[in-house]
């Protein structure tokens, strides 16, 4: 379905959006839940990847089909690994299958698991057969997905003798491991993080180390998802407010780097009773240089709220762009120009240059991948657009053009 997105304006200069439960978050509790039953879970994101976790970690099927959702494809491969005696083949969309996972396999296989693959090497579809890991000592090459390394740390407490994890190379995404370390430690499990090393200690035993106290985990709201409100509120004038819930100033989420980015827009954000308000101030209109290694989910919604204040950026860190829903670098650019942008490219930066005009009802292709429809939408403050496949939302944020509507954003199918 391509929806238009009318020239708009947000209605009420405060408006308020609540926004479920972060999906990176959810992914990792629901996978720590299937091995420690005992704690409950508040607030688990709607996505369709959520919920696509939630049936294949209960599946008796043989075959598990996980679309497009990365990191339930990488989490399930390990969680998959350590079923013993079942069998599974788990597969993926069309470009899951050109998602690499070579790392992540040779490192459980070299754990002691039986994984290969069904078609090409290096890529889903795998042939799981699940058994009893043996051994407790890995290296992986760390530069090209966090979401291995993740994927490990998750089953780790479950091996005989835990892990002890080597990081070889450049450490990307850095936040994402940090949020499964601190998840395992919510539940008692106890890790360390020193340089290049990562150990888990083990919990084999049942119950779950916190069986005296049983916890309640309240999933915080999604950082990614509230990036393309600082984007909306940085796209309008002075004095616009939106409210987002629930969200804390300490987070796990490494894209609440976002307080601090979007303060180069104007936009400032308050805490308060786990809400943040975003505002928009005045501001001096500056090229914005940044890395974002830490924070690649975020590069779509930055680039786009440069080219709609016709400020020029250079981005860097975005060498694992490339293998996410669709080469997100060559959507952006693509997108970008066909607006009136100019955009290059290299394997892992953006250069946007500044630029006065947007062009008006141009069709913004989606390419399967949420983040391209979700990114380019704040644009419709400037001028009609048109976003090609809008259901594509759904990946992370489903209710995302109701909300959009309910600030003030007028939207024909
Ligand atoms: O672990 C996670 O929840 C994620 C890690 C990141 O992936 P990479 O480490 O591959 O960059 C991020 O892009 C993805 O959306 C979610
Ligand atoms: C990259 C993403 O997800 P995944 O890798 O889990 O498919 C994303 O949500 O931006």
């Amino acid at each position: 379905m391509d929806i238009t997105l009318h020239k708009s304006q947000i209605v009420n200069r405060q408006s308020k959006i609540t926004i479920t439960g972060s999906k990176s978050e959810s992914n990792r509790l629901l996978l720590l839940k299937a091995l420690y039953p005992e704690f409950t879970l508040e607030n688990i994101s709607n996505s369709d990847d959520s919920n696509l976790m939630t049936q294949a970690l209960i599946s008796d099927s043989d075959i598990i089909d996980i679309h497009h959702a990365g990191t339930a494809m990488r989490f399930l491969t390990a969680f998959l690994s350590i079923q013993e005696g079942k069998e599974v083949i788990i597969t993926g969309s069309q470009r899951m299958k050109e998602r690499p996972i070579k790392i992540l396999v040779d490192a459980l296989n070299e754990l002691g698991a039986d994984i290969s693959y069904t078609d090409n090497e290096g890529f889903p579809p795998l042939r799981i057969k699940g058994k009893k890991l043996t051994n407790n000592k890995v290296s992986l090459q760390a530069n090209v997905s966090s979401q291995y390394i993740s994927a490990l740390l998750l089953i780790a407490s479950r091996l005989e003798n835990g892990l002890e994890l080597t990081l070889e190379g450049d450490i990307t995404s850095i936040p994402y491991i940090k949020m499964t370390l601190a998840l395992l430690e919510e539940i008692g499990i106890e890790t360390s993080f020193i340089e290049n090393t990562i150990n888990v200690k083990p919990n084999t035993q049942h119950p779950t180390p916190n069986t005296q106290n049983p916890t309640t985990l309240i999933v915080e709201s999604d950082w990614s998802s509230a990036s393309y409100y600082f984007s909306i509120v940085a796209l309008c004038g002075v004095g616009t407010e939106i409210t987002l819930s629930s969200y804390k100033e300490n987070s796990l989420q490494g894209d609440s780097v976002l307080v601090d980015i979007y303060k180069h827009f104007g936009v400032v954000s308050t805490f308060n009773d786990n809400k943040i308000t975003l505002r928009k101030e005045t501001f001096n209109v500056q090229p914005l240089t940044l890395n974002l290694q830490n924070a690649p989910d975020i590069a779509q919604t930055i680039a786009v709220t440069c080219f709609g204040l016709g400020i020029a950026c250079d981005l860097t860190g975005l060498h694992t762009l490339k293998i996410k829903e669709t080469d997100r670098l060559v959507a952006l650019k693509t997108e970008i120009e066909k607006l009136g942008g100019e955009v290059d490219i290299t394997d892992e930066s953006l250069h946007l240059s500044p630029s006065e005009k947007i062009n008006k009802n141009i069709p913004i292709a989606t390419y399967h991948d949420h983040r391209m429809a979700m990114a380019f939408a704040p644009l419709a403050l400037k001028t009609n657009i048109i976003i090609e496949d809008a259901n594509v939302v759904s990946k992370s944020y489903p209710t995302f053009w109701e909300d959009l509507e309910s600030i003030g954003f007028k939207i024909t199918k």
